[in-house]
């Protein structure tokens, strides 16, 4: 049997189901390329072709396949078909298997290693006597088989031995060089899609032919992946299908099942298996919320050891490591309104993110971005701000620099004085002995109408401590309005990015360098003794 899962140009690919169901798979991408997409579609072939599989949700985020589809959402909370505290596993799976049911086993809200290492021995016990065809798919693998800290040593043996039982292993991950290597080497099925960082790009380079391929793996567009291996005749470069059923992947929460729906009856699962018991659901407090990162403290370290410096190339880098740290920095998703367009007239709309302890501006999508935003204004009074952005390049005398902001002498003075102090601005004597001042700001200053900045990153409460704020919403108001008189901040979202503090140390000095937590590469951020 076949399970049309995709298309190259025009022609339709489909994959062995026999080979999926009881082969081992893996399925690569870094965050955002399609892994939660691609195998919602293969769950919804297999769906459809009436083969059982289980499932592992590590972020609810797969219940809405239960839209169109006959399965069995085990996971916290009332709308969920069984409480996964309470159900009875070896019951559940048994029929689950006997019937060819689909389950989803939603971990999301649980002790995800315990529970997982449950459902993987369950399953492993249940089939060594069943030896019928079933599925068992591991989202995030990392986190429960990772290289290197506690692992669910069941699905490292359901990769050795799972195939002869009938039990086969699907692991998804978007770090496959943090996954134990055996698991990955036993995957006799790859899908592949886009990768960027580089130890990524080595950990599945072994399953591609040419070094082109795995340079190629980079410039992938969201959905693109290989598929290879027993899985298909010959290796290739495709597109996953069109959902059938509704994307949640950028929702971490559980969604309640929609009311009403008209479902056809689900298969037996008998005995019955205890229900859920409703439970009052507090509401969780609002925190602050924090990106999550995705190299590791010993990633960054490697990283960091590529960047010691040396006196003299081919001899040892003369500084150490001192300290790893991560670092949680704060940033602000800003959204303004305020009056322009030609005439002046109309309200317009803008948004940005800002960095809170200096200014810049940050864009974030695979990775963070500095930009030069107000950073070079923190710190100035209104006057001092209004001032500077007023100053030509050729330069402006005091004179006219009073009538341009209608500020008595003394006010225009003490601002331009500040403006010395910080040398943002410098004195020139011009021909026929008038004083110029002339602004000597690095970068120019942000235009509104150009920022429009969103921020679509997946974010788990802060569990640690960020940097401390040193721009609060005050400080920029000042700031914007010294700019655009008319603007008002509308919004405000505060969302901690991770950051990888590096301390190096050598005979005579000592520096820190930044390294971002989610590329892997250096950030212009402000070290804490600078400021
Ligand atoms: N085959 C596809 N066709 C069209 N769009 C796609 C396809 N695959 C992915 N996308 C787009 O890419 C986005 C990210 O996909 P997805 O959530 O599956 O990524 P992911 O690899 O699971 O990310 P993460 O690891 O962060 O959960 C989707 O919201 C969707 O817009």
């Amino acid at each position: 049997m076949e399970l049309v899962i995709g298309k190259m140009g025009d022609r339709e690919i489909a994959v062995d189901a026999q080979e999926l169901v009881t082969g081992r798979t893996c399925i690569i991408a870094q965050s955002g390329a399609g892994k939660s997409w691609s195998i919602a579609v293969l769950c919804e072939q297999l769906c459809k072709a009436g083969i059982g599989f289980c499932l592992i949700d590590t972020e609810g985020e797969y219940c809405s396949l239960k839209d169109r589809f006959d399965l069995l959402w085990v996971g916290s909370g009332d709308d969920c078909d069984l409480d996964i505290e309470r159900v009875d596993l070896s019951e559940l799976m048994e029929n689950a298997i006997r019937s060819g049911t689909a389950v989803i086993y939603d971990v999301s809200e649980t002790d995800m290693q315990e529970k997982v290492a449950g459902l993987a021995t369950v399953l492993y016990d249940l089939e060594s006597g069943l030896r019928k065809p079933y599925l068992l798919i591991v989202e995030e693998a990392d986190k429960f088989i990772p290289q290197s800290g506690e692992s669910v040593k069941k699905i490292e043996e359901i990769s050795r031995r799972g195939r002869k039982r009938g039990l086969g292993l699907l692991v998804a991950t978007q770090r496959p060089s943090l996954v134990v290597k055996n698991v990955l080497s036993q995957c006799n099925n790859q899908i592949i899609g886009k990768l960027s960082i580089e130890n990524d790009l080595k950990a599945v380079s072994v399953f591609f032919g040419s070094k082109k391929e795995v340079e190629e793996l980079s410039t992938l567009e969201p959905g693109d992946f290989f598929v290879m291996g027993g899985l298909m005749r010959e290796k290739v470069k495709m597109k996953f299908s069109r959902r059938e059923t509704e994307h949640r992947g950028l929702t971490p929460t559980l969604t309640p099942a929609k009311p009403g729906r008209q479902k056809k009856p689900r298969p037996p699962v008998s005995p019955p298996v205890q229900t859920a018991a409703p439970r009052p659901t507090p509401p969780a407090p609002p925190g602050d919320e924090a990106i999550v990162p995705v190299l590791i403290r010993e990633e960054a370290i490697d990283i960091a050891k590529g960047k010691r410096r040396r006196r003299l190339p081919f001899l040892e880098p003369e500084e150490r490591i001192v300290t790893a740290e991560t670092i949680y920095w704060p940033l602000a998703l800003v959204e303004v309104r305020y009056i322009g367009g030609l005439l002046r007239k109309t309200t317009k709309t803008a948004s940005f993110l800002i960095e809170l302890v200096s200014g810049h501006f940050a864009a974030v999508s695979r990775g963070m971005k500095i930009l030069p935003g107000v950073a070079e204004l923190v710190g100035l009074d209104e006057t001092a701000v209004r001032a500077i952005a007023h100053l030509p390049s050729g330069g402006s005398t005091l004179p006219e620099l009073e009538a341009d902001l209608r500020q008595p002498p003394d006010v225009v003075k003490k601002a331009v004085k500040e403006l010395e102090k910080r040398k943002l601005v410098t004195v020139v004597k011009a021909q026929g002995g008038a004083t110029l001042y002339m602004p000597l700001l690095l970068h120019e200053l942000p235009r509104f109408s150009s920022l429009r900045q969103v921020l679509e990153v997946k974010t788990e409460p802060l569990r640690e401590p960020g940097r401390p704020v040193e721009i609060r919403e005050a400080d920029l108001r000042s700031i914007l309005k010294a700019l655009e008189p008319t603007l008002e901040i509308t919004g405000w979202r505060t969302v901690y990015y991770p950051v990888y503090e590096i301390r190096f140390a050598s005979a005579d000095s000592e520096r820190t360098l930044f390294l971002d937590g989610i590329s892997g590469k250096e950030l212009g951020l402000p070290a804490r003794r600078e400021r």
